[in-house]
């Protein structure tokens, strides 16, 4: 059974600067309803663009976007219906008044007057992630993680039916990160929100997208499950965003061992296996980075250097001579960079 579509965009492009060098081009997507879709790509790829068109925060030079099925027009001054029920949290927390408490910021921003009203919708998106005690807090004083859960409560105060997300665990240390990932994931499961999640974090879009687009220099490139897309990429520009891995040119692969006929061979860093016995041992450590219970050694050979992950830890030190064997590696050709 195919999902329901929430958003769709048809042939959308939004330039800045009259050419094709900024914005999105000619952007086709479907966004499921229900579903967390996470959007990823290099710097200045487009992807703040997109969400602001998606929302209607943005005007498209061409094409539509459609919510529901119905055309979303650009928001002004009076928000329709529609554009209540997309609500958006930016990269830089706008909209916060760093000087009023989190309580203020919040009522202010609700479109009732009636008090108890305020009150309820208020204490239930606080509750809902977990932040009641900082209502009296000033929310310039809160720490970047705070300020993330309460934007993202701000965001959720009127039960949206799209939550997009730009980028909104960057400013948050790992624990604080996870806790907010599965609160995230707990209301979309809920209430059936869906998600639109801009993120640099492969880790982070890897386990909470149902489904990924992939963009570069404004076009969609690739998309599709993160799983069908970390293990069979199409283009080596995704298997770099995606994947802890090491790109090298067909006369670097030979040194590994590799005859390709292809412009780049990609070793993924857990498909390279250490070890200290083998025939070759021609191989140096030249880093040994602590993971926690792996580590990552930076290995050298002929001026080719490879990735590697090591579960036996303290097992090779810096300058120790180890073998590597591959197994398995992905081949590119020019035209699929
Ligand atoms: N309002 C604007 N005026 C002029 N150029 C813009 C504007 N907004 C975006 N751009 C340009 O469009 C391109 C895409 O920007 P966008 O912010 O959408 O990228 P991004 O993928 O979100 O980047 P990042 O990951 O760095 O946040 C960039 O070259 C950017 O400089």
């Amino acid at each position: 059974m195919s999902d329901e579509l929430i958003l769709e965009t048809l042939t959308v492009t939004k330039n800045f600067f009259g050419d094709k060098s900024s914005g999105v081009n000619n952007i086709t997507l479907f966004i499921p309803k229900g579903k967390i879709t996470g959007i990823v790509g290099e710097s200045g790829s487009g992807k703040t663009s997109l969400l602001k068109l998606l929302s209607g925060h943005m005007k498209p030079d061409s094409g539509e976007v459609f919510f529901h099925g119905r055309p979303l027009p650009v928001r002004s001054i009076n928000p329709l219906q529609a554009h209540t029920a997309i609500s958006m949290v930016s990269q830089d927390n706008s909209g916060m008044d760093p000087n009023d408490t989190v309580w203020s910021n919040m009522v202010n921003a609700l479109p009732s007057e009636d008090a108890n009203y305020a009150i309820q919708k208020v204490t239930q998106a606080l509750n809902l992630l977990g932040i009641y005690e900082l209502r009296e807090q000033p929310f310039g004083k809160l720490s970047g993680g705070e300020k993330q859960r309460v934007t993202i409560a701000n965001a959720l105060i009127n039960r949206p039916e799209v939550l997009m997300l730009d980028e909104p665990f960057n400013q948050v240390d790992a624990n604080y990160r996870e806790g907010l990932q599965h609160d995230i994931r707990q209301i979309v499961k809920e209430w059936g929100v869906t998600v639109v999640l801009v993120s640099h974090d492969p880790a982070e879009l890897l386990s909470m997208a149902d489904e990924l687009i992939v963009i570069k220099e404004g076009e969609i490139v690739e998309h599709g499950h993160p799983e069908n897309l970390y293990h069979s990429p199409k283009l080596l520009y995704t298997a770099k965003i995606l994947v802890r891995c090491t790109e090298l040119t067909a006369a670097q692969a030979k040194i590994c061992g590799i005859k390709s006929k292809r412009a780049t061979v990609v070793i993924y860093a857990e498909h390279a296996a250490v070890s200290a016995i083998g025939i070759s041992g021609k191989w140096v450590v030249k880093q040994v980075l602590f993971k926690g219970f792996y580590e990552e050694l930076i290995v050298e050979r002929n001026e080719v250097t490879l990735r590697v992950l090591n579960y036996q830890l303290r097992k090779y030190a810096v300058n120790s001579k180890v073998s590597i064997s591959i197994k398995k590696y992905y081949e590119f050709g020019k035209w699929l960079g």
